[in-house]
């Protein structure tokens, strides 16, 4: 058995801000930039991360995403949470934003992460489109004004080790976080702004962050909008830290509110020495589930 690596390298205080947005974008921005300012101020420890949820500039809604589109990083939401992030010494996942590409005139779903000199350190496009349809529930298709991303994405957060992100629906799909997690990335935590609705948000949304915690042994933040009754969306809220055993170390509720938390470096390996499934794992049987692996017919 090879030694167990320290993904985390060490203490990290994170702050999740939990707050709705409306139609008007420099309302939104100046609302996010206020309670990043209080998070910092009230934290009892010197904040590392702050984390913003989904589409927290503009309305979540397939008719604005293009309305609210920004190139990115020249765009004003990239520059504004820039200079926010490097004023303050904070490393700074931005939520996430509709993107326009210009090369191919698309829309994207797009998270943008800064490093405390402002400087962009990880960019992600959500790869797995929100189209669901529950009878007598929820039905939205963000596949009709967004194109998905193309790739997993794995970011240093500099002094602290690794981190993946997806966006909201990304984390049903266990992939991103299983890439993130294994060597060669050995990241820490996966992080995902999402934006869960109040149908599928009190079946799925604690149970999917505990168990990408607890299949990869890594921390899982998500950070959702506060749930607005007014507006054509209602998201799930109950923002979440959890652990690596998969216990929940902090949560929002329904309205706006600022979470923090504190990861401790030795506690992935402390779960990893006592569950050691990180040196269990059959490759020999699932090596080729992409394909189609093959089954016992006894
Ligand atoms: N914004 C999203 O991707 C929502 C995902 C969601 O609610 C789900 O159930 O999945």
């Amino acid at each position: 058995m090879s030694a167990i690596a320290a993904p985390l390298k060490k203490t990290l205080n994170v702050a999740l801000i939990q707050l709705s947005a409306g139609f008007d974008k420099a309302k939104n921005l100046n609302h996010f930039k206020t309670h990043i300012l209080k998070a910092i101020g009230e934290s009892k420890n010197k904040l590392d991360l702050v984390v913003l949820p989904e589409c927290f500039n503009s309305p979540y809604s397939v008719s604005e995403f293009r309305n609210y589109a920004e190139t990115i990083p020249d765009g004003e939401t990239t520059q504004f949470l820039s200079a926010i992030a490097k004023e303050h010494q904070i490393f700074l996942v931005g939520g996430s934003i509709p993107e326009l590409d210009k090369t191919n005139d698309k829309i994207y779903n797009t998270s943008v992460t800064f490093d405390p000199q402002g400087k962009i350190v990880g960019k992600h496009r959500k790869a797995h489109l929100f189209d669901i349809d529950i009878k007598g529930g929820i039905t939205f298709k963000e596949s009709i004004t967004l194109t998905g991303g193309d790739k997993a994405t794995v970011y240093d957060l500099d002094g602290f080790g690794k981190v993946g992100l997806g966006i909201c629906y990304d984390i049903r799909f266990p992939e991103l976080a299983q890439i993130a997690a294994r060597s060669p990335n050995d990241s820490f935590a996966m992080i995902y702004p999402g934006a869960f609705n109040t149908t599928t948000g009190p079946l799925h949304w604690h149970l999917l962050a505990r168990a990408r915690a607890i299949d990869n042994q890594i921390y899982t933040i998500v950070c959702s909008p506060a749930r607005d009754l007014n507006s054509g969306y209602h998201a799930y809220g109950h923002s979440l830290v959890v652990d690596p055993y998969g216990k929940i170390i902090a949560e929002a509720g329904e309205g706006e509110e600022i979470v923090y938390a504190q990861l401790d470096p030795e506690l992935i390996t402390k779960v990893r020495q006592g569950i050691p499934i990180n040196y269990q794992r059959r490759f020999d049987i699932y090596n080729n589930v992409v394909d189609g692996a093959t089954v016992s017919d006894v």
